[in-house]
């Protein structure tokens, strides 16, 4: 007898850990990390793993881990149960149908749904969008402590381990004045053999923008991330035509249809590729795409995912022909607590993506048991 294949459960567990020092950006000063897991089982005994994860509760984005969590629970387990797991985007499609946003939800549960179809398929999750074309991917180190000299510190030591030499710093909080001193004294001590570029999450106006972006510029800086409020984009546009220096849009790309406005206005050199910002692997791609068709060059960004939403990105952005500014793949390595049973490989400054079937990590469910919220 043969029994119908389909989900049995959609099950979704919030994971508070330590990060390993204050991590401070404009908007929030993180201490923790909250992972929101989907773990999808289906009747062939297959479990597939994502991950919705955002930063400082609703400090980054419109959507919180506890909102992740219910709205999941609520109103998009019960569209799954039963189905059969197979055809990603048919079952994508019927969440969309019925759930208006909630994009780092929707990215969650269609990770789990690829992890599990790939894990089925015996296939790498980055063989779903068409096949890796790099088994490993330059990942970047962001400094944040609030202390210049505790991060030239911190750069010097994992640079000397070889495991990261680009360095985003996270500037916003102080007057633009103290925020490029810092930033320069960093250039200035790590010297040619470190890209430093630096991301302000927002916090300038256009004016602050184009002096701070002068400063930054003759201080050696690479480019500079999201100066100005998302919404802004004829601002952006403004600040990417004033040609001073590389600018990549990141809080003002939320899927495809912004990436279309984004590329149209020439308001961004270089896109931040988040797959939580764009409500999944899928609609990462497209805003991948967009750039790609607008000769716009390609980052792979994180929202301080864990292994997980990590991995997913790796896989997909494995896939991407040209990653000229490289990842920011490093969430993991921010936290103190890892829920592996071996931890993701970096080396050489990179990430090395795993072959094995789907995600390619192996959860240690037991870990987790330990470190859930409602253990
Ligand atoms: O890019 C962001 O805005 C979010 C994130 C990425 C690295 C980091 O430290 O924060
Ligand atoms: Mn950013």
């Amino acid at each position: 007898m043969t029994s119908k294949l389909e989900i049995l459960s959609v099950e979704t567990i919030l994971v508070d850990v330590p990060t390993i020092r204050p991590h401070k950006l404009s908007v929030a000063t993180m201490n923790h990390q909250t992972l929101v897991l989907v773990r999808i089982a289906t009747s062939d005994g297959i479990v597939g793993w994502g991950e919705g994860t955002t930063i400082g509760g609703l400090a980054y984005g419109e959507e919180s881990p506890e909102s992740i969590k219910t709205n999941l629970d609520t109103y998009v387990a019960p569209l799954l149960k039963g189905q059969d797991p197979r055809g990603v985007a048919r079952l994508m499609a019927t969440v969309s149908g019925r759930i208006q946003g909630n994009r780092f939800a929707k990215c969650a549960l269609e990770t789990a749904l690829y992890d599990n179809q790939a894990r089925r398929l015996g296939v790498p999750l980055s063989e779903l969008f068409g096949g890796r074309v790099r088994d490993s991917i330059p990942v970047a180190w962001t400094l944040a402590s609030g202390d210049t000299q505790r991060d030239i510190a911190e750069a010097q030591r994992v640079l000397e381990l070889r495991r990261h030499n680009i360095f985003k710093l996270k500037i916003g909080l102080r007057s633009v004045k103290d925020d490029v001193a810092h930033v320069a004294a960093i250039k200035r001590a790590l010297g040619d053999v470190a890209s430093v570029r630096i991301d302000a999450n927002q916090a300038w106006s256009v004016t602050q923008a184009l002096d701070g972006m002068r400063q930054l510029a003759d201080a050696g800086i690479d480019m500079v991330e999201q100066p100005i409020v998302a919404r802004d984009k004829l601002g952006l546009q403004r600040l990417t035509q004033a040609n001073i220096i590389p600018v990549m849009a990141d809080e003002a790309l939320h899927g495809a249809r912004d990436a279309f406005e984004v590329a149209s206005l020439g308001a961004a050199d270089i896109f931040a590729v988040k797959i939580n910002q764009s409500g999944g692997l899928r609609g990462a791609a497209q805003v991948a795409g967009i750039a790609q068709a607008a000769n716009i060059a390609l980052y792979g960004g994180t929202m301080l995912e864990g292994a997980v939403g990590t991995m997913a990105s790796a896989q997909l952005f494995a896939t991407f022909h040209d990653l000229a500014w490289g990842t920011e793949l490093f969430g993991p390595l921010l936290l103190t607590e890892e829920i592996l049973r071996e931890p993701l490989f970096y080396r050489d400054y990179s990430l090395q993506i795993p072959v094995k079937p789907g995600l390619g990590i192996d959860i240690d469910e037991e870990k987790v048991a330990r470190l859930r919220r409602d253990r």
